[in-house]
């Protein structure tokens, strides 16, 4: 039930965003390694269980990442728990997160729950704005945000989100070198087949999601940029 970890490449997509049926067919067939439903703001039970069923039709693994918890339903491969790191308000760190335990704690299959530690960075993206993260950081405080997600907290996944923007390749190698068995999911900006490659090079994990609603063509160009990049997969 690992298979996430095996993924390179990744579509992010929004149940707050209108996809049509071709579209969906496209990205569900595209080779991609998986589907992530997720989002920051008008993420509803019902545009979420909409989305789910429709791209239930295709083999794709499909994962909810969680933003919501009156939006999570079963039918899911895998549960993704952002917890922002560099969040300014506790909610978004542990305090939904008790809130959701309480409820859900004692029916949660864990084997489908994978937590990612969050670093945000684009100061401009919805989800900076939604959890105060301070995203005025630098290489050595991204790192160390790297190491406490993979050596204290023991996450499995850590999440450089910049979200809207291409990220920094530099910040994302030094992270790559930090870690040494959690998987390094980028996301951010990549609107083209050299992106997709520069970042494939550097991260275990491509998140591709708005270019998706801008550029279809491109967005499917994105699957063999990165899945033709050779990858160290970890030990
Ligand atoms: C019934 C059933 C199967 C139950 C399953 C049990 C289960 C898994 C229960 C959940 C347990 C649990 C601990 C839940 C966590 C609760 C929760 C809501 C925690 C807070 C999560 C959090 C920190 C969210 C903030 C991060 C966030 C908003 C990420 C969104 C990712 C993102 C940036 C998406 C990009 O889209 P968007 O920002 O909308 O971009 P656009 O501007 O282009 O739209
Ligand atoms: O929308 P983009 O900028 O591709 O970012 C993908 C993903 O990291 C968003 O959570
Ligand atoms: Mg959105």
């Amino acid at each position: 039930m690992n298979e996430y970890k095996a993924w390179r490449h990744v579509f992010k997509l929004d149940p707050n965003k209108k996809i049509d049926d071709d579209a969906l067919e496209q990205l569900c067939e595209s080779g991609t390694d998986a589907v992530i439903v997720g989002g920051t703001d008008g993420v509803t039970l019902d545009n979420t269980l909409q989305l789910l069923s429709r791209i239930r039709q295709y083999a794709v693994d499909c994962a909810l990442e969680i933003s919501a918890i009156d939006a999570v339903t079963p039918g899911f491969d895998y549960y993704f728990i952002p917890t922002v790191l560099n969040a300014d308000h506790p909610d978004w760190i542990v305090g939904m997160h008790h809130e959701a335990i309480k409820e859900f704690g004692k029916t949660l299959n864990w084997d489908e729950v994978v937590m990612e530690g969050y670093c945000v960075l684009n100061p401009a993206s919805k989800v900076a704005s939604l959890t105060g993260a301070d995203t005025a950081l630098d290489s050595e405080d991204v790192t160390a945000y790297a190491m406490m997600a993979e050596r204290m907290f023991h996450f499995p996944v850590f999440y450089l989100e910049y979200s809207g923007i291409y990220g920094e390749l530099e910040m994302v190698q030094a992270v790559k070198k930090t870690l040494t068995c959690a998987q390094l999911f980028y996301g951010g900006g990549i609107d083209s087949v050299a992106k997709a490659e520069e970042m494939a090079r550097a991260a275990d994990t491509v998140i591709v999601g708005n270019v998706i609603y801008q550029d279809l063509k491109t967005a499917l160009k994105t699957v063999k940029a990165v899945k033709k990049v050779m990858h160290k997969a970890k030990q």
